[in-house]
């Protein structure tokens, strides 16, 4: 891919990463984030499943790689989130199903480096994901019951770690994702209502005292880690 440019330096770009196991929810959570707090959505998994349809050697590989379960590789997936974001004209973002290990992780930072200003963990136990997904006839290659199972190995060995990682930082914000969607949504929204106050708070401040980003968007821990963290 060639270059895709980048932010103008100083601007304020807030990202909120939202990630859970495979049909936890995270795309019906995002599409009701965005109608209340004005986020564009990026789906990494809509972006590349909209790649795969090209037909190079790259969608090609795109398309096994899905279709097994498999990751990506972190360097195609984070200039495709970057050309998007360019994209929308927004300032605003939520990354759905990002970052998925370390490696997604790593090359955010070094190519995107926005701090994140927090990460929304949908958790769900394992029974409960196999059966949203099997029920959930959207015509998905990788929605069959060999390739959910894989995407749980996926979850389970590469993302968990990703979610320790922000838990040790102080930047998860955990919800139960077993509970009706507008239930979870209700907690979403106090975590989202809480990042709008902060940074409310900290525009009106005058400008020596404002925090950070990382620090603007700061709501309260996550609970400890639950079922499906120690699955
Ligand atoms: N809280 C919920 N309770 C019951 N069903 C739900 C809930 N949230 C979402 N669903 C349903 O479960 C299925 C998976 O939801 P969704 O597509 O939002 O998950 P996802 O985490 O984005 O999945 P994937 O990672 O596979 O893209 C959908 O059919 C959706 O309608
Ligand atoms: N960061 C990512 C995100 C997704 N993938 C691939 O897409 C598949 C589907 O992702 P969903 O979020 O829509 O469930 C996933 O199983 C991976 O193959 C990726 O590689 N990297």
């Amino acid at each position: 891919m060639d270059e895709v440019g980048s932010f103008p330096p100083g601007k304020k770009i807030a990202v909120v990463f939202v990630i859970g196991g495979p049909g936890s929810g995270k795309g019906t959570q995002c599409s009701m984030i965005v109608k209340q707090f004005g986020f564009t959505h990026l789906s990494a998994g809509d972006l590349l499943r909209e790649e795969a349809k090209s037909d190079t050697e790259q969608g090609t590989m795109i398309k096994n790689l899905m279709r097994e379960g498999k990751l990506v590789p972190s360097e195609l997936i984070v200039k495709l989130l970057l050309k998007a974001m360019l994209q929308s004209g927004n300032d605003k973002f939520l990354v759905d199903g990002f970052p998925r290990n370390e490696e997604n992780r790593q090359a955010y930072e070094s190519i995107i480096k926005i701090e994140p200003d927090f990460v929304l963990f949908i958790d769900c136990p394992k029974e409960e994901l196999e059966r949203r997904i099997l029920n959930r006839n959207q015509g998905r290659d990788d929605d069959n019951i060999d390739t959910i199972r894989r995407r749980f190995e996926v979850f389970q060995e590469s993302t968990l770690p990703v979610v320790q990682y922000y838990e040790k930082r102080r930047k998860l914000r955990r919800v139960d994702g077993a509970k009706s969607a507008d239930a979870v949504f209700k907690d979403v929204k106090a975590i989202f209502t809480q990042l709008n106050t902060q940074n409310e708070a900290s525009a009106t401040a005058s400008p020596h005292s404002r925090p950070t980003t990382a620090a603007a968007g700061n709501p309260s821990p996550s609970s400890p880690a639950s079922s499906c963290v120690l699955l």
